[in-house]
């Protein structure tokens, strides 16, 4: 599967611009603010509805305009397949394949997989336990289409089992039958998340460690471990154990809502705290690396890579290592950025590899000779 064509209207910077690809590695160059990490954001609306930036979608309607467009063409097992979102303003997003509307954008995830590697990462390592969360959510729910369904109603009956809680309080008693339904609910729900998750992280730990060491090339001990309180007792007993604390609290103390994932590096000192941010920036790049080959397993075709300012804190090293690797026969079609293209030129010619280059100007595309 790739992108072969891209064309955006009125969509942030653009008026109008329409690219044509190729199959391999395409870059973006330009100065800041030109629009580049604009294009990357238009390629993850075909691919997922929805922007990696900014969740309001109003907000990528050009400044002084009332609507935006976005339309791919993909190749996918040589069938053309054209996916256009298009948004008015005050009026719910339109999501077409070959012309046709969805009506639950649910069923186009997944279609047209991607990955994508952007600064914003640091979140996952910088963050709270909640984008690690999402992180391992993201990466499930692109290949399993009930896991996201599961997880909602995993947490609206959270919100319930909450509120009894603290209404408990505020009435002086507790429901206690409606607690204990509300409680096995939250077992029979949070279980096979659990348990999908454990899978996931059992093949998906191999693929990182793999991605780190190549990156890298060197014996810098890093960890990730999956971290959950269901590993330490099945979930009814935890939460009968924890009914006091949780009466006191006033919310649910244990389940999968609390999962984590623990990264470490000499050892097991913290990543966040200790690792360098070149050494941190690598073990996201090889975390969104064994992302996509978890992917690429899954689907039986390869996803879509993009990797947005993907040189920033890297030494030319690894940037080599990076390229190189990425742009070998494991991985499908690429998207990068760079403010430098002279530096795009140096490093595909100095690993034999081509690069079709889009210089952009404030908003504007020209498409400059394939090296
Ligand atoms: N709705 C909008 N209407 C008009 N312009 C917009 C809109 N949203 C964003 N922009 C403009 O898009 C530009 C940012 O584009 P983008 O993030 O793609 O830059 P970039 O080339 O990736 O830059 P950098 O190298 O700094 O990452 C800014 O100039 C911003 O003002």
């Amino acid at each position: 599967m790739w992108l072969k064509q891209l064309s955006v209207f009125s969509f942030k910077n653009y008026a109008e611009a329409t690219l044509y690809f190729v199959p391999e590695v395409n870059a973006f160059t330009g100065t800041n603010g030109a629009g580049k990490t604009n294009l990357l954001d238009a390629i993850h609306y075909i691919s997922l509805c929805k922007s990696f930036l900014n969740p309001v979608d109003s907000q990528h309607i050009r400044q002084g305009g009332d609507w935006f467009m976005v339309q791919g063409d993909f190749d996918k097992d040589g069938q053309s397949e054209i996916v256009a979102c298009s948004l008015k303003r005050n009026q719910k997003k339109q999501f077409k394949r070959n012309k046709k509307a969805y009506t639950r954008l649910a069923d186009h995830i997944g279609l047209f997989p991607l990955v994508m590697v952007s600064p914003n990462d640091s979140a996952i390592v910088a963050d709270g336990s909640e984008e690690r969360r999402r992180f391992i959510d993201n990466v499930i729910s692109q290949t399993d289409l009930g896991y996201l369904d599961g997880l909602i109603a995993y947490n609206h009956c959270l919100t319930q089992r909450n509120s009894l809680l603290k209404q408990a309080v505020k009435n002086g008693s507790l429901d206690k039958g409606l607690l204990d339904v509300l409680s096995m609910q939250l077992v029979e729900l949070g279980v096979p998340i659990f348990e999908k998750r454990q899978a996931f992280m059992a093949e998906f730990i191999p693929e990182f460690n793999k991605h780190y060491q190549f990156l890298t090339e060197t014996a810098e001990r890093v960890s990730l471990v999956y971290e959950s309180q269901l590993l330490g007792g099945l979930f009814a007993d935890l939460l009968e154990q924890q009914l006091e604390r949780d009466r006191l609290l006033e919310r649910t103390t244990v389940g999968i809502h609390k999962d984590d994932l623990l990264f470490s590096i000499h050892g097991d000192m913290s990543l966040k705290k200790f690792g360098s941010q070149g050494q941190q920036k690598s073990f996201l790049i090889a975390l969104k690396l064994a992302q996509y080959s978890f992917l690429h397993r899954q689907k039986g075709f390869k996803p879509l890579l993009l990797l947005d300012d993907i040189f920033d804190k890297l030494d030319d090293k690894r940037t080599r290592k990076l390229m190189q690797m990425v742009s070998a026969d494991d991985f499908g079609q690429i998207f990068l950025t760079d403010t430098d293209s002279g530096r795009i030129n140096r490093i595909f010619e100095e690993i034999g590899r081509k690069v079709r280059v889009f210089e952009i100007n404030d908003g504007t595309v020209q498409q400059l000779e394939t090296a």
